[in-house]
């Protein structure tokens, strides 16, 4: 089992922004989403769990080793999958993962030809070894990704926005993938998908502003809602009034007519009940925060 502890972090930028306010979380294998909107501090805590960048104060360990003074501790277990790997070059997958490998210190030559190999299987990208990799479509691009993030055996990968550009049935066969590597390692997907967390993760926090606002299991957090969502459809003119005297979370138009979504204990008059979903969690907490 591996285990990432964070400890009172603050990160402030050198122009004064204060990007993480005392984070501490804790985190073992399996799936753990990281949402929050743009802006939140996500990337800031990932770039500083990965050892890119030093905390103002505070501790981070992997797997009790002190990462923070020495990084070399995370950065050797670390697969590592950005939103985008920006131009590749001209060469073909097979070739490109090799490189990847030496550069992730797999020195030896048979063991990295089984693990390219075995990686490429894994993503289903075997047949497409000798093509380009500038050529795939995105789906493959990410695919391809996914296997040079594993590439060295991690025991911790951290994945930023890992569907942005997907499409739907290339974004579930993502999904499955992480999902499946999930049960040995520790997964961090940060995401501002609500609908990726709900489906893949086992353990969630929702941050914004630098802050942990909320964290649990998503099914948990879900069920904390139970009897507490309404809702109703509203003339456009009525929202302000609706917002000063209920707490909405959220609105939206369905065939034209707004719909607004209110948490409270009570059933307000002429509303109906709603199912909760993860997305009034979300909204529940950002509400509270803004
Ligand atoms: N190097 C930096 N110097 C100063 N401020 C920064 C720096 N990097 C990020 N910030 C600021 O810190 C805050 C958090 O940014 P961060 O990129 O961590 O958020 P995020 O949750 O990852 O958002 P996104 O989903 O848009 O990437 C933002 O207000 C951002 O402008």
């Amino acid at each position: 089992m591996n285990t990432l502890k964070i400890n009172n972090l603050e990160l402030t930028y050198k122009n004064g922004h204060q990007a993480i306010r005392n984070i501490s979380l804790e985190i073992k294998n399996g799936m753990f989403g990281l949402l929050g909107p743009n802006g939140a501090g996500k990337s800031s805590l990932m770039k500083t769990i990965v050892g890119l960048q030093k905390p103002s104060s505070g501790k981070i360990l992997f797997n009790n080793a002190d990462i923070v003074n020495n990084p070399e501790e995370i950065k050797k277990h670390l697969g590592f999958l950005p939103q985008d790997f920006g131009v590749y070059p001209k060469v073909n997958a097979y070739d490109l993962l090799n490189h990847i490998a030496i550069l992730k210190g797999v020195n030896n030559k048979v063991e990295r030809q089984k693990q390219i190999q075995y990686l490429l299987e894994k993503v289903n990208l075997w047949n497409f070894k000798n093509k380009e990799v500038h050529t795939f479509s995105g789906g493959m691009k990410q695919r391809f990704g996914v296997a040079q993030a594993l590439l060295g055996s991690p025991k911790i990968i951290i994945v930023d926005e890992p569907t942005a550009g997907l499409d739907p049935e290339e974004r579930n066969r993502f999904n499955a993938l992480l999902s499946d590597i999930s049960s040995e390692v520790i997964v961090i997907l940060s995401t501002h998908l609500v609908e990726d967390v709900k489906n893949l993760c086992s353990e969630m926090t929702i941050m914004n502003k630098g802050r942990i606002l909320k964290i649990g299991k998503p099914k948990e957090l879900i069920e904390d809602l139970e009897g507490k969502i309404w809702s109703k459809f509203i003339a456009n003119d009525e929202l302000e009034t609706y917002q000063s005297n209920l707490k909405v979370i959220s609105q939206q138009l369905i065939e034209r007519q707004l719909q607004i979504t209110v948490f409270a204990s009570t059933q307000p008059e002429e509303f109906s009940p709603v199912e909760p979903i993860l997305e009034h969690v979300y909204f529940n907490v950002l509400s509270q925060n803004n």
